[in-house]
Order: C-alpha cells, then sequence, then structure tokens
C-alpha cells in the first residue's frame, strides 16, 4: 500500500471511529472507560490486514487526538506510538480472522450482562422470531437464532482461541459471559446495525423472561 493512501484509509478510518464513539458514549454504551471499536484498513487476508482501533483505557465519552492508532494482524502496533491499543485487541484479531468482516464494535450493557449470565449455562441466547433478526440480514418468518456466550476469562488470549469456533455463521456477534456483546460487520454502518440489534434483542430477552416469572 501506498504510503498516501495508507495515511488517508487511516485518517478515514480514525474519523469513523470518532463518530460512531461519540454516538455510543452519548448513549452511556461505554461506562467506566469499558468498550472497544476498531475498523478494518486496506487489503485483506486472514494471515495479514490492518485495522484501526481504541487506545486502551480511555474515557470514551471525550474525543482526543490520541483515541485510535494502527495495528496489524497479531494486534501490535504498526506506527511508532505511545498508544496501547484496546486489552482485548486480540479478539478484534480473531474476528477479523474468521470472518473477514470491515469493523468490530464492543459495548458493555447491563441488559447485555443480564442475559449473559441467564443463559450462560446453555452457552448461548435464544431469539424467537423477533423483527429485528432482519438487521442481521435474515429474513425467514419467525426465525430463531442462538448468539453465542463464551467464558470470560482474564487471560485474552485464552478467550481469543475459542473465538473462531465459537462463531456461527449467520449471527454477528459473539458475547462474553458477565462482560458484553462484540458485534460486527462489513462496514461501519453494518456493525453498528447489528449492535442495535443486538441490544433491543437483549432488552426484548431480558424483559420477556421477566414477564414469564
Ligand atoms: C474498565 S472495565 C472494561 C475493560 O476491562 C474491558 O473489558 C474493555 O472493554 C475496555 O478495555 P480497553 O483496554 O479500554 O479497550
Ligand atoms: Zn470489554
Amino acid at each position: 500500500m501506498s504510503e498516501i493512501l495508507r495515511l488517508e484509509e487511516k485518517q478515514q478510518a480514525f474519523a469513523e471511529l470518532r463518530d460512531i464513539k461519540t454516538t455510543l458514549a452519548a448513549r452511556g454504551w461505554f461506562p467506566a472507560t469499558s468498550g472497544n471499536l476498531s475498523i478494518r484498513v486496506g487489503d485483506f487476508s486472514p494471515e495479514q490486514f490492518t485495522f484501526a482501533i481504541t487506545a486502551s483505557g480511555k474515557d470514551k465519552s471525550v474525543n482526543t487526538p490520541s483515541d485510535f492508532l494502527l495495528v496489524d494482524g497479531q494486534g501490535k502496533p504498526t506506527d511508532h506510538t505511545g498508544l496501547k491499543p484496546s486489552a482485548e485487541t486480540l479478539i478484534h484479531c480473531e474476528i477479523y480472522r474468521a470472518t473477514g468482516c470491515g469493523a468490530i464494535f464492543h459495548v458493555h450493557t447491563v441488559f447485555n450482562n443480564l442475559v449473559s449470565e441467564l443463559f450462560w449455562e446453555r452457552k448461548s441466547i435464544p431469539v424467537d422470531g423477533v423483527e429485528l433478526i432482519k438487521a442481521f440480514n435474515i429474513w425467514d418468518e419467525e426465525a430463531q437464532l442462538e448468539i453465542p456466550i463464551l467464558p470470560n476469562y482474564t487471560d485474552i488470549p485464552r478467550i481469543a482461541e475459542l473465538v473462531e469456533k465459537a462463531i456461527v455463521p449467520r449471527v454477528p456477534g459473539i458475547m462474553l459471559r458477565k462482560h458484553g456483546i462484540y458485534a460486527w460487520g462489513a462496514n461501519a454502518f453494518e456493525a453498528k446495525r447489528h449492535l442495535e440489534a443486538f441490544e433491543f434483542l437483549f432488552e426484548y430477552v431480558y424483559r420477556l423472561e421477566l414477564l414469564k416469572k
């Protein structure tokens, strides 16, 4: 990739990340510095790719000149920078490698944490026939989904190694138990639509469970 093209693509990815970060922060989806966002830049092969990701530990409700950096497929910074990539960068690496997607957004919310615990023994969150499933481009009438849940190990590489096997082809997301959702898409627009659909469905599933009791 030429240096000029790379710089342009990097700046475009950083600008897109800033916009989505601002929008999601306004909803309160990054409490206590939680959450991370990434957008892939340039060519992709499972062996080699680059993406822009949020720096670790930042207050994601504030925009600064040092919020994002570029990393490679191993999660290592590609530029000289004092910034540390997200502590969860290796999970992004594995999702990109397994899916070839273009953007990944991760948030912690009370509803996603609650349903991850409610359905932990099942290892997936069932969603039955809700219209918003169509946001995943699934058009079957009364479609049924199972959103996979992985354990929330402290050691991120231990989680990363489970990602590829856990991915369900038509479900663009993985939940970590009592932690949060990773949602992805072909680009930032699609990843945001998927993330919003997941969060709607988690609140629906949680409230339905309460009503059934
Ligand atoms: C501060 S609690 C959340 C973190 O432990 C982590 O799960 C998270 O989502 C944010 O980590 P970060 O390294 O800023 O990307
Ligand atoms: Zn997290």
